[in-house]
């Protein structure tokens, strides 16, 4: 122990994060089965209801869904604000529901990173860009400061802003300045909730563009929530949350055709989960009067959905029936 150090050790502890315990290797997100439901005043709401979703380190993801559904819950669950009510959540190795209040404290600081929607609420209105970036690592008692704030504003393309504090910048300008505070304690995970909600087409574009950038030069894995439709060309993958589950994913891969040219193909794929379930898209299920129950045919190498037109008040011989076990 310091011999300066007046505190009891009690306090000298209670002053330091509990460190996380990690285990490495596997993906940087996993969430099985995860469930968080709102009591309040005796009503519950069931915001999320059995959601899946892994996240390979390094990928750069896109969560989008209609109001509701749940993309801020999950956000709040994976940035350690908030616990699931049932489930299991692994981010960079660190189990969630084992955690302890002390290690939520170092997991916040040093593995997942955060940017907020609104402008103001990422950064300190009286420091300047270059001290907001630093002082993630002044907390985490981080030496090697100052070459890692010009390192951070270089790659998120705000080294001039350096000596400006926030007010004295434009929004853009402020949420690339919050992108370089949160990987400031180089997090394995970035977090952002809707971080171009303020911002006009132009500056979404390019905080996007930055961040989608900043991540790969890094190798940070990112999770964007989003409603913003231009994100599909800053992400490799989107990911859409309907009713509180992971629904639908589409995933872009870069081809180059005969022809020579590359370009970009994106294909629409359903989530399954680990007991074979899926939800099909409400437009398919409108426009075949899917209801109630389905019939399922399975081919050599693909499945086909049925909408149910058999008459079940009495004994069929369709051939397409199934004879019960005796
Ligand atoms: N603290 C809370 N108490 C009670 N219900 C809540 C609370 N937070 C969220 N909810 C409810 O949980 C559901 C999911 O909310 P959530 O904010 O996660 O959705 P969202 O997809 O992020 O929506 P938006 O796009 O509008 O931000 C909604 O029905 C919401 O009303």
């Amino acid at each position: 122990m310091n011999h300066t150090d007046t505190r009891t050790p009690d306090r000298a502890r209670a002053a330091a994060p509990t460190p996380v315990v990690r285990e490495h290797g596997g993906p940087d997100i996993w969430c099985e089965d995860l469930v968080r439901i709102y009591s309040t005043e005796g009503v519950e709401v069931q915001a999320l209801q059995g959601l899946n979703l892994v996240v390979d380190p390094g990928d750069v993801v896109a969560l989008v869904g209609a109001s509701g559904s749940g993309k801020s819950t999950l956000l709040g669950i994976l940035s350690g604000l908030d616990r699931p009510t049932g489930g299991r959540a692994r981010v960079a190795g660190v189990d969630l529901l084992t955690m302890s209040r002390a290690q939520r404290v170092d997991y916040q600081r040093h593995v997942v990173g955060f940017v907020w929607q609104q402008t103001s609420r990422n950064l300190l209105p009286f420091l300047t860009a270059a001290d907001n970036v630093a002082l993630p690592m002044v907390i985490s008692s981080r030496t090697d400061r100052a070459a890692r704030v010009g390192e951070l504003l270089d790659l998120l393309g705000v080294a001039d802003c350096a000596d400006r504090r926030p007010s004295q910048l434009s929004g853009g300008q402020q949420q690339r300045v919050a992108i370089a505070t949160a990987l400031a304690n180089s997090p394995a995970v970035l977090l952002a909730d809707e971080p171009t909600g303020e911002l006009d087409d132009t500056a979404s574009e390019q905080v996007l563009e930055a961040m989608r950038s900043a991540a790969a030069e890094l190798g940070t894995t990112v999770l964007v929530v989003t409603h913003d439709p231009t994100v599909s060309d800053h992400v490799r993958r989107t990911v859409q949350i309907r009713d509180g589950r992971t629904s639908t994913e589409v995933l872009r891969q870069r081809v180059v055709g005969e022809d020579g040219v590359e370009r970009v193909v994106a294909r629409e794929y359903t989530v399954i989960d680990r007991a074979g379930r899926i939800q099909l898209p409400r437009q398919h299920v409108h426009e075949l009067g899917l209801h109630d129950r389905v019939r399922l045919e399975k081919e050599a190498d693909h499945v086909q959905v049925w909408a149910d037109d058999q008459d079940h008040g009495l004994p069929t011989d369709d051939a397409a029936g199934t004879e019960e076990a005796r």
